[in-house]
């Protein structure tokens, strides 16, 4: 198959090898892209330079995307390394944990929303303007790049104690919408990942998140719970050229539990 070969992409949010982002670094080395990652704080490096090295490459950069200045020595540090970027993936999540947690209201503060917009909602649309001269340089080489983030269902419908990370994932998929509308005239697709909740580091210490595994289990169409190797494949698509006429387009890897009333499915559990 080898629908991404060639193509130059780099790949934010890779933590541990549970991590979303390795399952998209899997399939996209799979299908022959060369690929970069980015990491946060330099305790990090080398865990990441072993992974990087895991998919053929020796390009990580510390970028902690609160950061305008590490954003921006990204891609300076990236252009002296590759002459374009034909795809950038956003895997980054983030919120203070009490805004996360028990009820909506109770666990709201400033300091809680700011923090959650910026890391997960901003840092998508930053990440690309610091990308676009070498977005732009694919584009000028003949290639269409292909920007994705992954987002989740609690920014369309109320999943309890998602909270304000539901708030802000329903604001990162009206980015993906303003941003394919920007750069579509330039040639770049923009799209999101709405992926099922899968057990990643980010997942860790979420209260009842072995109950939410079952209900998904129990009630989703497919009668199971998603992994990073079906959300890395779907990522992957939207990536290449298989996905050349989507954007502005959140594509759901949830075994189809989007599809379905919370409620009734209970009622049909047993
Ligand atoms: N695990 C799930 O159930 C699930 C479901 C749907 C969507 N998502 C989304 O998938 C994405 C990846 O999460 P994951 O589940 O793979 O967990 P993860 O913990 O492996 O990845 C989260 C990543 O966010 C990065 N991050 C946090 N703050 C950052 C900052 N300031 N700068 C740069 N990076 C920062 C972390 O370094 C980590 O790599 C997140 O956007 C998350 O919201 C997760
Ligand atoms: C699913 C699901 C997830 C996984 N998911 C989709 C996420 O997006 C998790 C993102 C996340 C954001 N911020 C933090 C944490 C995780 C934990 C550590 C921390 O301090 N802050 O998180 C939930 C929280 C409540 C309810 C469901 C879920």
């Amino acid at each position: 198959m080898a629908f991404l070969q060639g193509k130059r992409i780099l790949i934010t949010g890779l933590l541990s090898n549970r991590s979303i982002a390795y399952g998209i670094a899997q399939a996209c080395y799979r299908e022959g892209a060369e690929l970069a990652f980015t990491y946060v704080g330099e305790r990090f490096k080398q865990r990441i330079t072993e992974f990087a090295a895991e998919f053929g490459s020796t390009l990580v950069f510390d970028c902690d995307v609160s950061s305008d200045e590490q954003i921006e020595a990204t891609f300076k540090g990236l252009a002296a390394h590759w002459p374009q970027l034909d795809g950038l993936v956003h895997s980054i999540g983030f919120a203070p944990r009490e805004a996360i947690a028990g009820d909506f209201m109770d666990g709201l503060s400033r300091e809680g929303f700011r923090i959650a917009h910026d890391i997960s909602a901003y840092s998508f649309p930053a990440l690309a303007k610091a990308a676009l001269p070498l977005l732009t340089k694919s584009v000028e080489a003949g290639n269409m790049p292909s920007l994705i983030t992954m987002t989740y269902l609690g920014a369309e419908r109320v999943v309890p104690n998602y909270n304000t990370m539901g708030v802000a994932k329903a604001a990162l998929e009206a980015t993906v919408r303003f941003m394919a509308e920007s750069l579509g005239p330039r040639g770049m697709r923009v799209n999101g990942v709405s992926a099922g909740p899968i057990k990643t580091l980010a997942a860790s210490g979420i209260a009842d998140f072995g109950k939410m595994l079952k209900f998904n289990e129990s009630n989703a169409p497919l009668r199971r719970n998603v992994d990073t190797v079906q959300v890395g494949n779907a990522s992957a698509f939207l990536l290449s050229d298989l996905a050349a006429g989507i954007t502005a387009e959140i594509l759901h890897v949830d075994a189809g539990m989007h599809a379905v009333v919370g409620g009734m499915a209970a009622l049909g559990a047993d």
